[in-house]
């Protein structure tokens, strides 16, 4: 397996950037999952809690002890207060978490499902997030920032958002912040297909790392093989590709090496949606530790394992002990399994 580092994504062993944050800029969202399984529509309770892709990666990060910054906008209403403990909970500063007086925070609902993905359906549409714009980026000291995470639902939002996303690259190009992008492909959000994937892509072509779904990486690249969408982005600009395979594990090109990563096992899978985020914490977490592109996979697939099994999109994701923990056990699994192959 290729080491990969990635050198310049100053370690925190590093004094300086040890300090430093991570920045996350998107909506958060008021959740309610489904209790029972079917039609939205006849589904009777529903719990509730908070999502938002932006939002699950801060969360992720901050577990496993890293600093993250959140930037987003709330209406004045329970929603916004909940998300508000949400990063006060998870130890995250609601510095850059502005409160609107004169729009409601975004809900989405999501379905309950035996296989596959779930329903989910938003109310978000001119949310208080949507009026996020570049004058509220610019309220970000960058000083404190080591690295920025995007994904593609920010500049979905709206205009003022699109050019907020813009203006977020920008900065990171100015300052030589390390830029990561989860295309987070969601057309239901989107006027058209095609402008959705020129912008995407265009994104793409800006970041350090790109960390697409394979069916994101499908849809945006036209390609049908890991190894060529990973060369597509990389000449696209980008510098470092790492494609999320699901079940199956991840894939990571640089261009000139390529590795695969497989997946941990999981006994059942509860919920798919949040998978990406966790295992974009956790990649991000192990990169600013200093740790190989090897073990970045790896700890990014036990998180998306994890995440798997928590109907919540953020709840289940693990401190460094459980994460740990996980990776331990599975292992094991893992190898028991491959010696009674052996044996037999
Ligand atoms: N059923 C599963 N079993 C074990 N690991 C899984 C499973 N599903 C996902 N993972 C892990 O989580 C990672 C991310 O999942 P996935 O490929 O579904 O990302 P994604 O498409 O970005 O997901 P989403 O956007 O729904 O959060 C995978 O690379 C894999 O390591
Ligand atoms: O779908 C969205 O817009 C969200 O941000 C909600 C979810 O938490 C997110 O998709 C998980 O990746």
């Amino acid at each position: 397996m290729v080491d990969l580092r990635m050198d310049d994504f100053r370690s925190s062993t590093n004094r300086e950037c040890g300090t430093k944050a991570f920045l996350l800029a998107g909506e958060a969202l008021g959740l309610f999952v489904a209790h029972d399984r079917g039609d939205l529509a006849t589904v009777r309770h529903f719990s509730s809690s908070v999502a938002g892709a932006e939002l699950n990666v801060a969360i992720g990060l901050s577990r496993l002890g890293q600093r993250a910054l959140f930037l987003s906008k709330v209406g004045d209403d329970p929603v916004g207060r909940k998300i508000r403990l949400k990063l006060q909970s998870n130890q995250i500063s609601d510095k850059y978490l502005f409160k609107l007086d004169n729009r409601r925070t975004g809900l989405m609902m999501k379905s309950r499902v035996s296989e596959g993905d779930p329903e989910v359906v938003y109310w978000r549409h001119d949310s208080a997030a949507s009026t996020i714009a570049p004058m509220d980026i610019r309220e970000v000291d960058f000083d404190e920032i080591k690295a920025i995470h995007m994904t593609g639902i920010l500049p979905a939002l709206s205009d003022s958002c699109l050019e907020a996303a813009y203006e977020m690259v920008d900065i990171a190009k100015r300052n030589n912040i390390f830029l990561s992008f989860d295309p987070n492909v969601r057309i239901s959000l989107w006027k058209d297909e095609r402008m959705m994937r020129s912008r995407l892509n265009d994104f793409c072509s800006k970041a350090d790392l790109v960390i697409p779904g394979r069916g994101e990486a499908a849809f945006l690249s036209q390609k049908d093989s890991l190894a060529a969408m990973g060369s597509f982005f990389i000449k696209n600009g980008a510098r470092f590709v790492i494609i999320k395979d699901g079940v199956k594990g991840a894939y990571l090109t640089d261009g000139k090496h390529e590795t695969y990563v497989s997946a941990f096992i999981v006994e059942s899978v509860v919920d798919t949606v949040g998978a990406g985020d966790g295992f974009a914490a956790g990649v991000l977490s192990a990169l600013a530790e200093g740790l190989p592109f090897a073990r970045a996979l790896e700890r990014g697939c036990a998180i998306g394992a994890i995440q798997t099994q928590s109907e919540s999109d953020n709840d289940g994701l693990p401190n460094s002990e459980e994460l740990t923990n996980f990776i331990e056990s599975h292992l094991q699994l893992q190898l028991r399994e491959g010696n009674e192959i052996e044996q037999n």
